[in-house]
C-alpha cells in the first residue's frame, strides 16, 4: 500500500491521510485536515455502587484523533479503559469532561456482538439496513460484498444463535460497515477468527483505508502493531500516541502477516481475547 504524505493535524501529530474522503456512494470529496473524529481532554471515572468501594478513574485528560484514511491502534492492558474510551468516542457513554467532535458517519463494532439471537444473518443485516435507511439494492450489494470478504455466504440464512462464535463475530463488523461509515471503530474485532478470516479482515481493512475510511481498532495483538499508522497506548488513565515512520507500516501481504513465522495461527487455531490463540 502506498502511504500518502504525512501531514500535521489538530493534535500536532503527523499522520497519513488520503487526498479524498469516500462519501459512501463510491464517489469522493476533497479531504480536509480536520480529523474525522477528535477527542480532547477526556476524563472518565466510574463511581462505585457499593459503599466504601473505590471509584475507578479510567481516563485522565485523554486526547485522540482519527483522520480519513488513517489506521489507528488503541492498546493497553486489560481494564486500562480502551472500551470505555471507544464508547465515549461513539457516543454511547458520556464523559465527565472533555469534548468529542465527529465528522461524518460512524460504524462501531462493540466488544460483545449486539445481535438478536432469533434472526438469521440476512434478517440481521436487513434490520440494521432499515435503521441506517439504506436502499434494498445497496443493502444487498453490501451484504454480498461483506459475506464474500469475510467468508460467511453459506450462513446467510442461519440463525445467529446457531452460528459458531467465530462466525457470529464476522456479523459484528459487517453491521458496523453496512452503511459505509466515514469512521470505523472496532473493539477487538477478530476474537474467534480463524487464520484465513484474520487475514481477510486485514485485507478488507487495507481496502477501506485506501478508500478513505478512518479506522480505530482496539487490539491486544503485539504482532499487529506494525499495521497501524499510529498507536495510542492507555496506561493508568494516560493516553499516549506514537507514530510509525513512513513506510514502516506493513500490509496484509508481506512481513508481519501471513509470512509471520511467530504467528501460531498458521497451525489452525483461532484468535482469543488477548490476541493469542486457542485451538486448533
Ligand atoms: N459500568 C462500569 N462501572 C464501573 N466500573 C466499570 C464499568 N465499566 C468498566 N469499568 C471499569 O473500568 C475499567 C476500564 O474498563 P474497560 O472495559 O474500559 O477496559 P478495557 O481496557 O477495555 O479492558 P479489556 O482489555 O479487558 O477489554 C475497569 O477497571 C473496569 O472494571
Amino acid at each position: 500500500m502506498t502511504r500518502p504524505d504525512a501531514r500535521t493535524t489538530l493534535d500536532g501529530v503527523a499522520h497519513s491521510g488520503r487526498s479524498a474522503i469516500a462519501d459512501g456512494s463510491g464517489s469522493t470529496s476533497p479531504a480536509t485536515d480536520a480529523p474525522s473524529i477528535a477527542a480532547i481532554g477526556l476524563e472518565k471515572t466510574y463511581d462505585s455502587w457499593l459503599p466504601f468501594s473505590p471509584t475507578v478513574e479510567v481516563l485522565d485528560d485523554a486526547s485522540l484523533s482519527i483522520h480519513s484514511g488513517e489506521l489507528v491502534g488503541i492498546v493497553g492492558e486489560n481494564g486500562s479503559g480502551k472500551s470505555t474510551l471507544m464508547q465515549i468516542l461513539v457516543g454511547t457513554l458520556e464523559q465527565d469532561a472533555g469534548t468529542v467532535e465527529r465528522r461524518g458517519t460512524i460504524g462501531w463494532c462493540p466488544q460483545e456482538p449486539l445481535l438478536y439471537d432469533r434472526l438469521t444473518v440476512r434478517e440481521t443485516i436487513h434490520l440494521f439496513a432499515e435503521g441506517y435507511g439504506i436502499s434494498s439494492d445497496r443493502r444487498d450489494e453490501q451484504l454480498a460484498w461483506l459475506a464474500d470478504r469475510l467468508g460467511y455466504e453459506q450462513y446467510l440464512d442461519t440463525r445467529i444463535d446457531r452460528l459458531s462464535g467465530g462466525n457470529r463475530q464476522k456479523v459484528n463488523p459487517s453491521v458496523a460497515l453496512l452503511h459505509d461509515p466515514d469512521v470505523l471503530l472496532l473493539d477487538e474485532p477478530y476474537t474467534g477468527f480463524d487464520w484465513e478470516t484474520y487475514l481477510a479482515f486485514w485485507d478488507l481493512t487495507d481496502d477501506l483505508v485506501e478508500r478513505g475510511t478512518g479506522i480505530g481498532i482496539i487490539s491486544h495483538f503485539v504482532q499487529d502493531r506494525d499495521r497501524f499508522d499510529r498507536i495510542y497506548e492507555l496506561q493508568d488513565g494516560i493516553l499516549e500516541s506514537s507514530t510509525l515512520e513512513d513506510g514502516q507500516r506493513s500490509g496484509v501481504e508481506g512481513e508481519g502477516t501471513s509470512e509471520n513465522a511467530d504467528y501460531p495461527e498458521q497451525a489452525g487455531g483461532v484468535i482469543d481475547d488477548n490476541g493469542g490463540t486457542e485451538g486448533p
